[in-house]
């Protein structure tokens, strides 16, 4: 396993954020992680790259210790795209992107003709021809957060955390980065709204008062009932003829 949780837990001035969380995931592997607004997807994803210091757990990389790892190691391993991070610096989007090299250069390994062609490919995978010199502060929601984007594919991970990596994109932007996501030779671990979206994983968490209540199959998963119980809506499911794809109709409990 590439990427292992074993009881994690998470607390800030005695109220229990995240507790019991015990998962496993395969290398290669797209695992969705779904649940309601505050149920503790993105502190799950912030144990899982590091940032937070569990309170209980353990986080393993590849069976070792994430709390043992150096930081520059971590960062080989894992990128972490945040859900609303942002930069007050007057940097370019070329700069932001080459800040995902900043884990594998060192004196001896400095910048080259590799770190510029991997750069390059990251932007291309964002859609962001033409950006390299457009100044962050001037760009859209949805164009930062694919600049966010192809800095964690700059970075080259094995273990890529995207936190609601779709909430800003149009809805071409948001099928291609998922579809970039899901082609990609990595473990992704990521936090969506979009059920729909959840369902094209490989596997899927599902979230509710900072515990894993679900973890398996899409459609096994996510059944009506437990939609009812978490989300408090009522789904169906619906099938397109066409080509027997399967997709949720969402509406309210009456
Ligand atoms: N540093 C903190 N101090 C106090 N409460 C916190 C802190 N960090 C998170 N929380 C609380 O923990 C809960 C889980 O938050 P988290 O951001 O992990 O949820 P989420 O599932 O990602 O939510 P959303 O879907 O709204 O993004 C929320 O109630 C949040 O207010």
């Amino acid at each position: 396993m590439i990427l292992e949780a074993h009881d994690l837990g998470w607390s800030v001035r005695r109220t229990q954020i995240v507790r019991d969380v015990s998962l496993a995931v395969r290398e290669g592997e797209t695992l969705g992680l779904v649940g309601p607004n505050g149920s503790g997807k993105s502190t799950l994803l912030r144990l899982l790259s590091g940032i937070l210091k569990p309170t209980t757990g353990d986080v393993l990389v590849e069976g070792q210790p994430l709390g043992h790892l150096p930081r520059r190691l971590a960062a080989q391993k894992i990128a972490y795209l945040e859900q609303q991070a942002d930069t007050g610096e007057a940097i370019t989007v070329r700069d932001a992107v080459e800040l995902g090299r900043t884990p594998w250069l060192t004196p001896l390994q400095p910048w080259s003709a590799k770190d510029d062609r991997i750069v390059a490919e990251a932007m291309a995978g964002a859609d962001l021809h033409g950006f390299g010199t457009r100044y962050w502060a001037t760009l859209s929601g949805g164009e930062k957060q694919r600049v966010h984007l192809a800095r964690a594919l700059a970075q080259r991970p094995r273990i890529l955390l995207l936190d609601e990596p779709t909430n800003h994109l149009d809805v071409r932007h948001q099928l291609s980065i998922l579809k970039l996501v899901a082609a990609l030779p990595v473990t992704s671990i990521v936090a969506l709204h979009d059920l729909n979206q959840a369902l094209a994983c490989d596997r899927v968490g599902v979230m509710a008062g900072g515990r894993l209540v679900a973890l398996g199959a899409p459609e096994q998963v996510l059944n009506v009932e437990r939609i009812a119980e978490v989300f408090g809506v009522r789904a169906s499911i619906v099938t397109d003829p066409a080509d027997g794809a399967r997709f949720f109709r969402l509406d309210h409990i009456e």
